[in-house]
């Protein structure tokens, strides 16, 4: 028996039986548009969005949206329309932020990799900080900034090694992860920083990883950021603005991470108890704004009984939502519309058409599935289509966004021949 409403996805229900994103019947969605298709929930985010607001009400707070998690325009347009900024880790981010309209002073420029071309146009983006995870990305984007005439505003991130618990692809803030600068070297890169002519120090930043659903390394993390900052402003460099990071967890499988507004209720009471509530905050959440806002819709393709397993075969693949194939990560799979009584249960791998024994969408699910019908992937606002390729040539899929039971296209289904624009067969063929 399917619950209603679903786990974790507080816009998505069941209506006569048949599943709705909001007001929106999701199979005309997938039959109008075709599968795989993704469909994202603007109520869901701005939900979201709002318990962090909740819980900053009277702080003063920019809230930056990790847009690596869904980097899709209309995402950011929406997020930009409701006072956030940006956290990005591109040159292409930073593009996408301006051709959604957002606000450059509120971008904050994340990565250990950062090119000197990404540093240039950042600066004259005029962005608002630049999160500097290396001594050697100091020397060169002092170098950068001052051959422009300007100072770039820095803060250093910081790795504070708290174990977030979490799976360790997406674990960031421990000693052996190639994040940020260990916290015993936090002084010195302080010092020299804020001795470089094209540099001005503006903050502190820290980021531990993601998917965490405990509240213990956030505190952690938290108390051990706050005694760098007395350590660096004791030594006559001000911090202007103390940045936390994102990497808040969401309800995958009955996953239970604290809500947004009761956790930083209680970093909050820290920081005031530290005498550092009156500074200017920063986060940069991703996952917890989009993930529980999105679905995934295939079609099954083919149903394959196996003497050791059973496979349905569907239209979605590890190109189109990599996470499982990844992470092993869980989402939950369930069909569209009503199951036709006396019809068979069976239990599945779910698999796509990628020739990879890794492209599964979800093991063992008890489904009553036939060809034909259609299937909703959940909690796949995040990581997913922004982390999607076109592996097996397969192009990419469209994208809607609904708010109550209007739906639009927010990109368009990927053409074969959009596959091919950008290939040259060599003139001297050997
Ligand atoms: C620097 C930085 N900030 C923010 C985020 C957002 O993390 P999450 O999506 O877990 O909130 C990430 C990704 O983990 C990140 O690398
Ligand atoms: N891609 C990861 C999260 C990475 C976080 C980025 N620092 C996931 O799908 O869970």
């Amino acid at each position: 028996m399917i619950p209603n409403p679903l786990p974790g996805q507080p816009q998505l229900h069941y209506r006569e039986e048949s599943l709705y994103l909001e007001d929106c019947q999701l199979a005309d969605l997938a039959r109008e548009h075709g599968t795989p298709l993704y469909v994202y929930s603007s109520g869901a985010m701005l939900d979201a969005l709002a318990a962090y607001q909740r819980g900053f009400a009277g702080r003063r707070v920019q809230i930056c949206y990790a847009m690596k998690a869904n980097s899709s325009l209309a995402v950011l347009q929406l997020f930009a329309a409701h006072g956030c900024g940006f956290d990005i880790v591109s040159g292409g981010e930073l593009a996408r932020v301006l051709a959604a309209g957002g606000d450059p002073a509120k971008v904050i420029f994340s990565g250990v990799g950062k090119t000197r071309t990404e540093m240039r146009q950042a600066l004259e983006a005029g962005i608002g900080c630049f999160n500097v995870e290396s001594e050697a990305e100091l020397e060169v984007l002092s170098e950068v900034a001052a051959s422009m005439g300007l100072r770039a505003p820095v803060s250093i991130r910081v790795n504070p090694n708290v174990d977030p618990k979490t799976h360790p692809y997406i674990s960031t803030g421990l000693k052996g992860n190639k994040f940020g600068i260990a916290h015993e070297r936090t002084l010195a890169t302080y010092q020299r920083a804020s001795s470089l002519p094209g540099l001005r120090v503006v903050g502190i930043d820290c980021h531990i990883g993601s998917q965490i659903t405990e509240e213990t390394p956030f505190l952690d993390a938290l108390e051990r950021m706050l005694d760098l900052v007395a350590a660096v402003e004791a030594a006559g460099i001000a911090i202007h603005h103390i940045d936390f990071g994102g990497g808040l967890g969401i309800d995958y499988n009955g996953d239970t991470p604290p809500a947004a507004d009761a956790l930083w209720a209680k970093l909050l009471a820290r920081l005031d108890a530290r005498g550092y509530g009156d500074r200017q905050l920063m986060i940069e959440p991703g996952r917890s704004l989009v993930g529980n806002a999105g679905v995934c819709l295939t079609e099954v393709l083919y149903l394959k009984p196996g003497e050791q397993k059973n496979f349905c075969v569907v239209d979605a693949a590890m190109n189109d939502l990599p996470r499982p194939a990844m992470y092993q990560a869980y989402h939950a799979i369930v069909p569209l519309e009503h199951v036709p009584e006396g019809r068979g249960h069976a239990v599945y791998d779910v698999v796509g058409p990628v020739c990879e024994s890794g492209d599964w969408l979800g093991r063992d699910r008890d489904l009553a599935v036939a060809a034909g019908d259609l299937l909703a992937v959940l909690s796949t606002g995040a990581y997913c289509s922004a982390m999607g390729s076109t592996y097996n040539s397969r192009p990419r899929p469209a994208e809607v966004l609904v708010s109550g039971s209007h739906a639009e296209i927010i990109r368009n289904r990927e053409s074969v021949a959009d596959l091919l624009r950008n290939e040259r067969l060599p003139a001297t063929h050997p």
